[in-house]
């Protein structure tokens, strides 16, 4: 898999090939499906499958105010989308001079000059150009007229639901917490990730040390305790999740805390990935230091189960 930010230009090998362009926020099931199609299509005209995205999304220019906190760096997008078999993520810098492109300028200028596209995959919700001017009918036509085949895929919805999968509704569901449903939606559990930093150095002694995360740059789900997985390089650990504030302790500042359960050593200055598996509880004010102790060792058991169950169903 290989990432590009930039087309100046771009080696033969990731030209000539089928080509999807989108944000790919999260990377859901409707992504995935799409993902799939362009694999297909890309192994039909013999060429390779590649995905192009705006980095940073054009809202983050355009309306800065109105863009939402994104699900996934991009890093993170690619490794994603070469797991569903893409072979190259173009993550072009998003400029006004860009944006300013008609449709058919973007189309003759991107799709067909620099990338040489043979087929492209889209969804059908799909807009291009300057003011999202171009619509799924423009690009049909402009395919027509050079030759290259296009598929427009419905949306994807899950069996027994009307409202079909997409990255905002994923960013709801995150945002109030319900990791879970999300996940049910995303190719891969929810992650996030950050930098560990000192805290109050209080976690050590109570006999759970937490890594406190700063620098997180994706949307940081609801305050509250959950499972999940950490990942430091290549080691995953089991671990246990605390979003808010240290009431029992009362400090009300909002932390992210992660304790990896089975580790020992240090992680400070380290950089931290975190999955979200479930919500467990609140964040609760507890009336003594034992108290938290005791619920702390019941969110570990749970924890550890989770995980388990987890790992036991992507072997399955
Ligand atoms: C899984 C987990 C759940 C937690 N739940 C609570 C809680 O409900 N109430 C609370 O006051 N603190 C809770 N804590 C936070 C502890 O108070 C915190 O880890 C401790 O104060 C250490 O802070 P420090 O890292 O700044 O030293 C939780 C921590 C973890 C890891
Ligand atoms: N199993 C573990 N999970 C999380 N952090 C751990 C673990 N074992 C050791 N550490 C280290 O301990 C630090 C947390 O200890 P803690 O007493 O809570 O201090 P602080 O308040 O500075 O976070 C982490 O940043 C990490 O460097």
């Amino acid at each position: 898999m290989q990432l590009f930010r930039d087309l100046e230009p771009l080696s033969s090998e990731y030209r000539h090939g089928a080509l999807t362009i989108g944000n790919f926020d999260g990377v859901h099931l409707g992504h995935a499906r799409i993902a799939r199609q362009v694999r297909q299509r890309a192994d039909e005209v013999g060429g390779p499958a590649v995905v192009f995205t705006f980095d940073p999304h054009p809202v983050r220019l355009l309306r800065p105010e109105l863009a939402p906190p994104p699900l996934t760096w991009t890093r993170r997008k690619v490794e994603l989308l070469g797991e569903l078999g893409i072979d190259a993520v173009i993550a072009y810098p998003t400029t006004k001079d860009l944006l300013e492109l008609t449709p058919n300028e973007f189309f003759d200028q991107i799709i067909v000059q620099k990338m040489a596209a043979k087929a492209m995959v889209e969804g059908p919700n799909f807009n291009f150009g300057k003011n999202r001017a171009g619509d799924t009918t423009t690009l049909a036509k402009l395919c027509n007229e050079n030759g290259m085949q296009l598929d427009i895929l419905a949306p994807f919805t899950r069996e027994g639901e009307t409202e079909f999968v997409s990255s905002s509704r994923i960013r709801k569901l995150i945002a109030a917490g319900d990791v879970q449903a999300a996940r049910e939606m995303l190719t891969q559990p929810y992650r996030m990730r950050g930098m560990v930093t000192h805290g109050a150095g209080r976690g050590a002694s109570l006999g759970i040390p937490t890594a406190n995360l700063e620098a997180i740059d994706t949307l940081v789900p609801e305050i509250g305790v959950y499972a999940g997985i950490a990942h430091r390089g290549n080691a995953i650990y089991a671990a246990a999740i605390n979003i808010g504030p240290n009431p029992t302790f009362g400090e009300k500042a909002r932390k992210i805390e992660v304790h990896l359960i089975g580790f020992q050593g240090s992680l400070y200055g380290e950089p931290l990935e975190v999955s979200f598996l479930s919500r467990l509880r609140e964040v609760t004010t507890f009336p003594d230091v034992d108290a938290l102790r005791k619920q702390l060792a019941i969110d570990i058991e749970t924890t550890k189960q989770k995980f388990q169950d987890y790992q036991t169903k992507l072997s399955s």
